[in-house]
């Protein structure tokens, strides 16, 4: 146990912190300025070679509940080797995550986990929290999807949000089949095989490290060769090959042009005119116009997606000319946008602001939903739906309630 635990004036312990995303799980300590690991969202199961995901929203309710239990106690019992019933815990979650996986995980976390505290907190929201800014709007692109938010004056402008089914997966899926396709591997025995000949599993987020995003220019160059049906736009000379090892023998030979046109699908438009450039524009819009100029002057990026070299200054050439458009150009009078840089790496932004505000044990105590309110009512208050019955109006006048969370959003103590 930390010396300063054991000298502290008998308080609370602090609180654990995960960000359970769709391809890494970060977790760690409140109060910290990182997780203390990054681990891939994925349980072995005997017998079976494939990891399966924890982050599934298309199975049955036991199914899900069984594997949340597995991988909790591993991130419990193999990382971060504390009781859960002597923490409270701050989950960080994503404003587009289903109910029923909510409703399980809390199950998960009260039931099998007995800790003493839940605190669901938005994702968006916790990254603006590290800023130390109330307004801003947030672009996440994470593995599964991009997802713009804004928050002003704390509060997630719900009726705002935009995203596309753009991030790390599809560039992995493409990376695969162009690997797969296009490059060779040389090993002792011989040169030139093909990659799924020499390794059973393409470990593609080891190589997606040697792509970066192409600037404005060039990228539009590279979309408008990639689309030319009768070969007369020339495509810029592509950067050098990389020969990447992956082991002792096996050199792998990846092509400069899988380099730097790979991320060009988030840029590319689709049959609906959408990128991951007009989804900010497209949420301003949305936006009421008073509050148009702060957003676009706050811009936050998250999401490990948005660590390829190139990305930030590609999104922010990417708004400043479709902007100009006349779709934007008459519906925006701001022509102003920045890019903020948070104080953790973008895949860690979100969790950082969970520890933050995990940190904060007044808050954190009236804010989260405590053990007995769960036991006693079954239920966790849907902070995004403002539809559902105040948490109050289920006791009989007369009988006190369990000790119950305010809403996850709210700056008021
Ligand atoms: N240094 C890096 N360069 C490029 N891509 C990276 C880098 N680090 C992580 N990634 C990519 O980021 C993606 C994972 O990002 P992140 O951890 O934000 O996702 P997640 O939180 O698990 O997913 P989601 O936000 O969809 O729930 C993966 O596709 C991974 O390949």
């Amino acid at each position: 146990m930390p010396l300063f635990e054991v000298l502290g004036s008998g308080g609370e312990k602090t609180a654990v912190v995960i960000d359970l995303g769709a391809a890494y799980t970060k977790c760690g300590f409140a109060g910290e300025t990182g997780p203390r690991f990054i681990i891939p969202s994925e349980i072995q199961r005997p017998g079976i070679q494939q990891p399966v995901k924890v982050v599934q929203f298309n199975i049955n309710t036991e199914e899900l509940y069984t594997n949340l239990k597995d991988f909790i106690h591993m991130l419990y019992f193999r990382h971060l080797l504390v009781n859960p019933r002597d923490r409270r815990v701050v989950i960080i979650e994503s404003i587009l995550c289903p109910s029923h996986f909510r409703e399980t995980l809390s199950k998960v976390f009260f039931k099998h986990f007995e800790v003493p505290s839940v605190l669901f907190a938005p994702s968006h929201l916790m990254s603006v929290m590290t800023l130390g800014i109330n307004s801003a709007l947030v672009m996440d692109c994470g593995y599964t999807e991009t997802l713009v938010l804004p928050v002003y004056e704390g509060i997630p402008v719900l009726s705002a949000w935009e995203a596309l089914p753009m991030g790390g997966k599809a560039i992995h899926k493409e990376l695969e089949s162009l690997l797969t396709e296009q490059c060779t591997v040389d090993t002792d025995s011989g040169t030139g095989q093909s990659l799924p000949t020499v390794l059973g599993k393409i470990l593609i987020w080891r190589y997606i490290r040697t792509c970066f995003v192409s600037d404005l220019q060039r990228g539009l160059k590279i979309q408008e060769a990639k689309f030319n049906m009768d070969g007369t736009a020339e495509r810029p000379a592509p950067p050098p090959d990389v020969d990447y090892p992956l082991d002792g023998e096996k050199i792998l030979h990846i092509k400069g042009s899988i380099r730097d046109s790979i991320a060009e699908m988030l840029f590319e438009q689709d049959n609906e005119e959408k990128s991951i450039a007009t989804l900010v524009l497209d949420t301003l819009v949305k936006c009421p116009i008073d509050t148009r100029k702060v957003l676009s002057e706050n811009l936050v990026v998250i999401g490990g997606t948005s660590m390829l070299p190139g990305f930030l200054h590609r999104l922010l050439a990417e708004i400043r000319l479709l902007v100009e458009k006349p779709k934007y150009c008459d519906a925006l009078a701001t022509k102003s946008f920045r890019i903020h840089s948070p104080p953790a790496k973008p895949n860690c932004t979100a969790w950082l602001g969970g520890a933050i505000f995990g940190a904060l044990q007044d808050i954190l105590g009236s804010r989260s939903v405590s053990r007995d309110y769960y036991n006693q009512t079954g239920r966790i208050p849907d902070w995004c739906s403002l539809s559902s019955p105040p948490p109050e109006s289920l006791y009989d006048p007369g009988k006190t309630p369990p000790p119950l969370m305010k809403r996850a959003f709210s700056t008021e103590k």
